[in-house]
Formats: C-alpha cells, sequence, structure tokens
C-alpha cells in the first residue's frame, strides 16, 4: 500500500533527519515507528504526506507516486491519507460531529463546509463512524467539553471519515493515560484490521507499540537499525535503538501487563467485568 524508497531529509538548518530510509507497508499492517527523540520520526510521516519535502527518494501509496506531484494532484492523494495527531487538531467551538465532517472538507469544497451543508450520505457515514468509536452519545458535544480519550476517538473518526486507504499517526497517547492509551492504540488496530487499512504510528512507549503493533520499525539517526516482529525487540536491538540503558525493569513491566491484560480478558469472557 505504502512504498518508501530512498528517503532523505536534510532541513536549511543542515540536519539530516533522514538517510536513506526505505519500508514497504502492505494493506492491514499496523507498523510502530519507534526510536529516541530526534530519530526522525516525525520527519518519516511528514515526508510521506509533504507536510516536510523530502531532500531525495520517492513515496508510493497504491502505485501512485506521492513525490513530485503538483498541488492539486498532491490534494487529491492527501485526502487517501487520513492523519491522527497527539494534540488531537479539534476546532474547540465545534461539536464532535462537526468535527468529524470536516474530514470531508477535501471532498465537499469550501463554501459548502463553510455553511456546514455536508451531504446526507456524509452525514450518514458519520453517524456509522461514530457509532464504531463510541461516541454517539457525544455528537453534539462541543470539542471543549470532552476528556483526552474522547477527543482522540474524533480525530480517529475524522480521519476514517476521508476513507484512507493508509493512517498517519503522529503519537496517539502521548496525552493519555496508561489505560486510555491502550483503549486508543486497540481502537486504532481493531478499526485498521476490519477495513484492511495501513498505518504507520509514531510512539515513545515501546510496551504500546510492542503489545498493539505487527511490525516495529526502529529509527536511530535518521536510518533504519531494527524492522522486525515486536518479539524481537531484545534489550541488544532496544540499546542498538536508543543506546545504553537498563531494559530489565522495561521487559518485566511488559510481561507483567501481560499476565494483567489476560486476566481482564478471561474475567471478561466469563461476565465478571
Ligand atoms: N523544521 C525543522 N527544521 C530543522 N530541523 C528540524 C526540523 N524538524 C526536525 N528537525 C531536526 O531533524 C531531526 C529529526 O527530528 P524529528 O522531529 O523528525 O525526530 P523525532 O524522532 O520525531 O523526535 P521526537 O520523538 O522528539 O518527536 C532532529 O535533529 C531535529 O532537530
Amino acid at each position: 500500500m505504502l512504498k518508501i524508497q530512498g528517503l532523505s531529509k536534510r532541513y536549511k538548518t543542515g540536519d539530516h533527519a533522514l538517510k536513506g530510509v526505505s519500508i514497504e507497508v502492505p494493506a492491514g499492517q499496523v507498523m510502530a515507528l519507534i526510536g529516541p527523540s530526534g530519530a526522525g520520526k516525525s520527519t518519516l510521516i511528514r515526508c510521506v504526506n509533504r507536510l516536510v519535502e523530502p531532500t531525495d527518494g520517492h513515496v508510493f501509496l497504491a502505485g501512485e507516486e506521492i513525490t513530485g506531484k503538483g498541488s492539486g494532484a498532491l490534494r487529491r492523494l492527501r485526502r487517501r491519507m487520513g492523519m491522527i495527531f497527539q494534540e488531537y487538531a479539534l476546532v474547540e467551538r465545534l461539536t464532535v460531529m462537526e468535527n468529524v465532517l470536516s474530514g470531508q472538507l477535501g471532498y465537499v469544497g469550501f463554501w459548502r463546509s463553510y455553511f456546514r451543508r455536508f451531504p446526507q450520505e456524509a452525514v450518514d457515514q458519520a453517524f456509522q463512524t461514530l457509532e464504531r468509536v463510541g461516541l454517539l452519545d457525544h455528537v453534539d458535544k462541543r470539542a471543549d467539553a470532552l476528556s483526552g480519550g474522547q477527543r482522540q476517538r474524533v480525530g480517529i473518526a475524522r480521519a476514517l471519515l476521508q476513507n484512507p486507504d493508509i493512517l498517519l499517526v503522529d503519537e496517539p497517547t502521548a496525552s493519555l493515560d496508561p489505560k486510555t492509551s491502550r483503549q486508543i492504540m486497540r481502537l486504532i488496530c481493531e478499526i485498521c484490521a476490519e477495513r484492511d487499512l495501513a498505518a504507520i504510528i509514531n510512539i515513545h512507549d515501546v510496551p504500546l507499540a510492542q503489545m498493539f503493533a505487527q511490525r516495529i520499525v526502529g529509527l536511530r539517526a535518521g536510518e533504519i537499525v531494527y524492522d522486525g516482529p515486536p518479539e524481537g525487540l531484545t534489550d541488544a536491538v532496544l540499546t542498538e535503538i536508543y543506546g545504553e540503558e537498563d531494559w530489565t525493569l522495561a521487559n518485566q513491566r511488559d510481561s507483567e501487563d501481560e499476565d494483567s491484560e489476560q486476566r481482564l480478558d478471561e474475567e471478561r469472557l466469563a461476565g465478571a467485568v
């Protein structure tokens, strides 16, 4: 679905943020992008939709090249990439429904959306999507009256209303508590599976990435130093990505988390929760 070939980015400041990165993400795959601060994760995501202009390399979405496209063609291609942000990027004074419908902006034209005259089909789809993300009871609430988790659900619904081929997700859980973070990651992954959607998730929380993503790509100083399954993130690999550190605690917490998660699932199945 997404093919990145030899992507490089050198900012005007001289920072060499990406050094010839090549990755392919097939439809339906959720890929977590991890790495220390400054490794180039945000730059990579932003080069894919060309919010940042790559210095070199090529990006293809479903076989169509994104790099080198003029503004009209780029706008059309961007509609097929749903962005989900750390800070949700909602319009505070608009309702949940209005925020979600703004995902249709690229389709319905500026004046129609300015006067909030959305086609019935889009409104119906927005209701269905809001039901899927668990916000049907909040459609008329203003965005500024929502919790962090609810706000991120609005962000997800808005991205889905574009009918994207891929989700580009930048730190979706950075402002959320641990339980809500899991719920949001679970929701994103379930939706990707249901819709055969690819996703790249830029995430700092390694245990969370391991718990939910099918594939982990580790960036260090603009280069891929790991690309494989979550189980392959050994202490040695983590050290290669992040540098020397004692990983025992993180891994221990990991298996404890898994145990309690499994217990909770069993209790849920037994109808106890
Ligand atoms: N607009 C910019 N102008 C100049 N340099 C930049 C710009 N944005 C990022 N950089 C530099 O590019 C490198 C990669 O930054 P980037 O934000 O992509 O890393 P990151 O892995 O996303 O970090 P973080 O996890 O802290 O968000 C860093 O050295 C950063 O200072």
